[in-house]
């Protein structure tokens, strides 16, 4: 059995850290309110780890995105792992591609030959950080080194001496700045005790380091091999046993064998850390480095700026990708690409309503210019639009989805907004072929389904489709309306000419009806009952208005706005459950409302429309209209109407324009 029974026999836990008996810890009580000092290893510690390392091509790429990002400090190499190691560090210098605020950090271990060679890539370098390091704890001492606890001082303070002696010469060479920074290499596996007696001892080797010119502690979490508060305590016990703490920056070093390196980093930064070193996207040895993009977005998902931008984070994940040869999963925090995507229906509900809640909180704010444009939003702790993403993808509709997220698709594909009982009406429709595909619902599908549904093609799709109409006042006694008034009254008054106002209109449309050209004709207080009326007289198909809306939608520009109109039909003598078992929706839009009420009718009827069979035609209806404009588009006719079918009885019978849009989106 390889899983052992009692693993205790096989492996220790983490030891204590000896603080005093009452030791109150002090990192639980702070808080992160700045940000640390941070150093990209992504060329060192994250290039050693590569199945293939960067060519010196590939690295200045990397290296100039790390500049843009805004990396002050950047390790650059292992100069004397390599020829090519060595020259990258010489090319940068020499070719000015290092800003004056930004230093070069090189690392060495502690052989006096790999010093030296690491000393001299720096030379010319206006300010250079020398990272030297050996491993220190219990078992790199009896195995690796075969060493005693005073040789591994020994050891680390002969190259500090040499170090410092070489620094200083290359100094007086070329004017180069040097900061020591001292890596105990497995400080987290190694006696708390012991790293603080070795820290003071190579501190007074040192021997300059002041408030102002520190030198650097890097506390490495060589491999990570106790949870994230052992880490904290290991680095606060350090920060206070060491000498002369003000003259000190401790670095944190998190590697990620447990898959807490952020934790472990954002508790060793409140133990007393004050600068970090990691890799974008935690490429590293292993498991990798802590990643600092995570880190970074996690502060400022706080409101604290991390002094890294990431504005255009796409961008950063595909160069750094590509400079590893590596990708990412896809719910990598922040930067993979499902991490700002709900599928789930009540999380897609929640995000639908906070983004309309937020979007009046933010206009609010405008208006009165008081108050601050917070991020509330369920689920989504931070702005997808800062890192540079849209909000596309924040709703991505599956078998698993509700109607919330399908309304949100078809509001961000065709800006329409869905009356609340047509939202959960088109959502069967969605479920259903989601789960008849068995994938995901993409707004290419969801678009082309709701177009399918309520007939918006330009091309008929459904059994009914409206190619033209007219519309015709009637004297108020000449018929008697088919249902009582609605809302649609308003209509007459933009349909008839002002100094007439009759209650009842009559329509005449011309439909494809499975094919075949028709002509149908009903009267109404208004188009929509006077085309229900239509349906119900030459087509046997008795309807009833069940909710309406309406909207515009701009087309291009806010100067060509389209009316919308839903509304919700019934078969005469069956009354919708209130849920809306039982009606059908329809969608009608066009630059004329009137248009668009009567293609919203068409729509739902469609819908609505089964495999019924229709009498034949009880007389042809043929109006003869006059057509007096055509735009330059061909597209608006500007038409004057007689009216057809209705005995003429004077010249008042001419009656004013009406457009008739042929295409209907
Ligand atoms: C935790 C970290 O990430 S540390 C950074 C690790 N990065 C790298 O190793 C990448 C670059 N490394 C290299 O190119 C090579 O290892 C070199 C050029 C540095 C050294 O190569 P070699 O001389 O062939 O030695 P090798 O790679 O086998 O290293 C092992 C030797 O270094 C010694 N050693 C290991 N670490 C250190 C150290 N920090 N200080 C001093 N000696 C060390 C070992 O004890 C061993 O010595 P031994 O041969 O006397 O037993
Ligand atoms: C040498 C140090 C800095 C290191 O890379 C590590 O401990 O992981």
């Amino acid at each position: 059995m390889p899983m052992l029974l009692d693993p205790s026999t096989k492996y220790l836990p983490y030891p204590e850290v000896p603080f005093p008996p009452g030791y109150i810890r002090r990192w639980p009580n702070r808080r992160t309110t700045a940000a640390p000092r941070w150093l990209s290893t992504d060329l060192r510690d994250g290039n050693q780890a590569l199945v293939n390392p960067m060519s010196n091509a590939t690295k200045l790429e990397l290296f100039r995105e790390l500049l843009k990002i805004g990396f002050k400090e950047i390790e650059v190499a292992y100069p004397s792992a390599s020829d090519q190691e060595f020259q990258f560090v010489r090319m940068i210098i020499e070719n000015g591609e290092v800003p004056d605020d930004v230093s070069l950090q090189v690392i060495t271990p502690a052989r006096s030959d790999l010093i030296a060679k690491s000393i001299e890539s720096l030379s010319g370098c206006r300010h250079a950080i020398i990272h030297l390091y050996n491993a220190v704890s219990p078992v790199f001492r009896e195995v690796v080194f075969r060493n005693t606890k005073e040789q591994t001082i020994d050891l680390t303070l002969n190259a500090v001496r040499l170090v410092k002696k070489l620094t200083e010469e290359e100094t007086a060479r070329s004017g180069t700045r040097f900061t020591l920074n001292y890596c105990l290499e497995t400080f987290s596996q190694t006696e708390p005790e012991f790293t603080v007696e070795l820290g003071n001892r190579v501190l007074a080797e040192w021997g300059k380091a002041t408030p102002e010119d520190k030198m650097i502690f890097n506390l490495a979490a060589t491999v990570e091999c106790a949870p994230s508060n052992h880490y904290a305590d290991m680095v606060e016990y350090f920060s206070t046993h060491i000498n002369q703490r003000d003259s000190v920056v401790l670095s944190i070093h998190p590697h990620n064998d447990r898959g807490t390196a952020v934790g472990a980093s954002e508790l060793g930064l409140l133990a007393g850390g004050d600068r970090i070193e990691g890799c974008l996207l935690g490429n590293g040895e292993r498991t990798g480095n802590v990643d600092l993009i995570t880190l970074a977005l996690n502060m400022y998902s706080q409101g604290i700026s991390p002094g890294l931008d990431f504005s255009a984070l796409s961008d950063t994940v595909a160069l750094v990708c590509r400079c590893n040869e590596m990708e990412i999963p896809v719910r990598y925090p922040y930067a993979g690409q499902l991490v700002f995507s709900a599928f789930a229906g009540t999380h897609q509900d929640a995000i639908k309503k906070g983004l309309d809640a937020q979007a009046k909180r933010w206009s609010e704010v405008d208006r009165s210019g008081k108050g601050t444009k917070y991020w509330a939003m369920p689920y989504i702790p931070l702005d997808p639009k800062d890192l540079g993403y849209g909000y596309e993808n924040l709703i991505r509709v599956s078998s698993q989805s509700g109607k919330a997220g399908t309304a949100y698709v078809i509001k961000q594909k065709l800006a329409l907004d869905l009356p609340r009982r047509m939202q959960v009406s088109f959502y069967k429709v969605i479920q259903d072929e989601s789960e008849r595909i068995g994938k995901e619902m993409t707004g290419a599908l969801i678009t082309s389904a709701f177009k399918q549904t309520y007939s918006l093609d330009s091309q008929p799709t459904g059994r009914l489709f409206l190619h033209s109409y007219r519309l015709f006042p009637l004297s108020p006694t000449s018929r008697e309306p088919s249902s009582p008034m609605s809302d649609y009254s308003d209509d007459i008054q933009n349909l008839v000419p002002s100094d007439q106002s009759p209650s009842v209109i009559r329509f005449e449309g011309e439909l494809t009806i499975d094919g075949i050209q028709r002509t149908i004709h009903g009267d109404g207080q208004g188009p929509v009952l006077a085309i229900l009326d239509a349906l119900r007289s030459d087509l046997a198909f008795a309807l009833e208005i069940g909710e309406s809306a309406a909207q515009t939608v701009h087309d291009d520009s806010p100067a060509h706005t389209k009316s919308v109109t839903f509304v919700e039909l019934y078969e005469r003598g069956m009354s919708p459950s209130k849920s809306g078992v039982g009606s059908f929706w329809g969608v009608g839009i066009s630059s004329d409302v009137t248009t668009a009420k009567c293609r919203a009718v068409i729509s739902a009827a469609n819908v609505l429309v089964g495999d019924r069979t229709f009498p034949r035609p009880k007389r042809i209806f043929s109006p003869r209209p006059k057509v007096t404009a055509v735009d330059s588009d061909g597209w608006l006719h500007e038409v004057k109407l007689r009216a057809g079918g209705v005995a003429p009885r004077s010249e008042q019978e001419i009656y004013g324009s009406f457009r008739v849009e042929t295409p209907p989106l």
